[in-house]
């Protein structure tokens, strides 16, 4: 936990600040039998980007198969007797309505979980325990648990179970999991509207804080005894695929440099709207993330003052929360930070861009349409 004494020992300058814990994967969207655009996926890529672009430093602990086919920023760890975790999303499969489900999942092929040994023995300030294929065991939590001063969980890490024909992805109630006991000892469980239902909030809420993501509608923060409504940012959707990811990398990317939690759900929601703008792993725009990194920073500039442990979260709203949130719509919506993305053809393949390079374009989704979904077209310059 983040008041733990053992963590106190610590200077910030010994530990990793964020140690990201999930197996990258190879993302297939599927529309209509198609294949609509192909991307490294996972959670852990998502984060990751999000994490980096806000220039917070990370560590990384993921499984690969020797297929892997995406240069990433941090080395996997390649098992020779396993495959890359594959994932097909079908928009056209998905359930609108109450449900709120965007695309049925389907797991086609799972690397092997990471283990507590696979994991670092040095400690880290912030563990990141995001899982999509069901890699993370219960023991492995628990070993972030005692090397993180505060452990961050998204919720699909550990109720996803995967239908043993099709690899079809369902949820499991939270109570059932294995997982449930050590919910005390985590910081926050972060979970999306369609997920939140599989847990009971009312009872988590008192061991943990609970985030609950809900698409265009931006977000909740529950803790013990108190509740916050956190707005979104405007977005022209095009791909809901890791925006949950996103959000999850800009709040801790927020909080491990001092923001009270409400500001960095702020900063959450604003990846979160900036992710699904784009197919695929998102590429973030070099001019905005620096106007992004400068408001948080000017925002910390807000707080000097106020006496604050480095290891305690701040639930309460603070002053100028609003003003935070105009000035990031502002960064957001300010050109020329549009839609980068470009159809991928051989042509602009990695070996071909290295004289030029475009930070993290290797790792975009080959584009085959300009919106899953929509019918596909044949170019995808700027947003439509
Ligand atoms: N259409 C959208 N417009 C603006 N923001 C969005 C949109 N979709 C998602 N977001 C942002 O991303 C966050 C996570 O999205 P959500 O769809 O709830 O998660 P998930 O990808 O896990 O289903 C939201 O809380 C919101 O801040
Ligand atoms: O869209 P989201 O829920 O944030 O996260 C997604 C996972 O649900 C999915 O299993 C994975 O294949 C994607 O790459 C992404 O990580």
């Amino acid at each position: 936990m983040v008041t733990s004494t053992a963590a106190a020992h610590k200077t910030p300058q010994q530990q990793t600040r964020v140690l990201i814990v999930g197996n990258y994967c190879h993302d297939v969207l599927m529309q209509k039998d198609t294949v609509k655009a192909e991307s490294l996926g996972g959670a852990a890529s998502f984060i990751s980007n999000v994490v980096n672009g806000m220039s917070v430093s990370c560590n990384l602990v993921s499984k690969v198969g020797e297929d892997f086919k995406y240069p990433v920023d941090f080395t996997p760890i390649v098992i020779p007797t396993s495959k890359t975790t594959v994932f097909h999303a079908y928009f056209d499969l998905a359930i609108h309505g109450n449900c709120h489900q965007d695309r049925v999942l389907k797991r086609v092929s799972a690397c092997d979980p990471i283990r507590p040994s696979d994991l670092p023995d040095a400690r880290s300030k912030f563990g990141m325990a995001v899982g999509v294929g069901g890699e993370i065991l219960p023991e492995t939590l628990e070993r972030m648990i005692e090397t993180c001063d505060a452990v961050f969980v998204d919720i699909q890490a550990l109720i996803r179970v995967f239908d043993c024909v099709d690899g079809t992805v369902k949820l499991v109630k939270l109570g059932e999991t294995e997982f449930y006991s050590l919910l005390p000892r985590i910081e926050v469980l972060k979970a999306s509207s369609e997920e939140a239902v599989f847990m009971d909030v009312e009872e988590v809420r008192k061991w943990c804080c609970v985030v609950v993501t809900n698409g265009k509608e931006g977000c909740k923060v529950y803790w013990k005894d108190g509740e916050l409504g956190i707005p979104p940012f405007l977005a022209n959707q095009k791909d809901p695929t890791g925006a949950g990811d996103s959000f999850l990398g800009g709040f801790v990317a927020g909080l491990v440099q001092g923001l009270a939690v409400p500001d960095a759900a702020l900063l959450g929601n604003l990846f979160g709207s900036l992710t699904v703008e784009q197919i695929g792993l998102p590429k973030f725009d070099s001019r905005l993330l620096q106007r992004v990194k400068d408001e948080v920073q000017r925002r910390k500039m807000q707080f000097l003052h106020c006496e604050r442990s480095e290891y305690e979260l701040e639930f309460l709203k603070p002053d100028g929360h609003e003003q935070f949130h105009a000035s990031l719509g502002a960064a957001k919506s300010t050109p020329p930070f549009s839609i980068q993305a470009r159809p991928w053809t051989p042509s602009n393949s990695p070996k071909e861009t290295e004289q030029t390079p475009i930070p993290h374009y290797t790792a975009q989704a080959k584009l085959l349409a300009n919106s899953v979904y929509e019918e596909p077209i044949q170019t995808v310059e700027g947003k439509p």
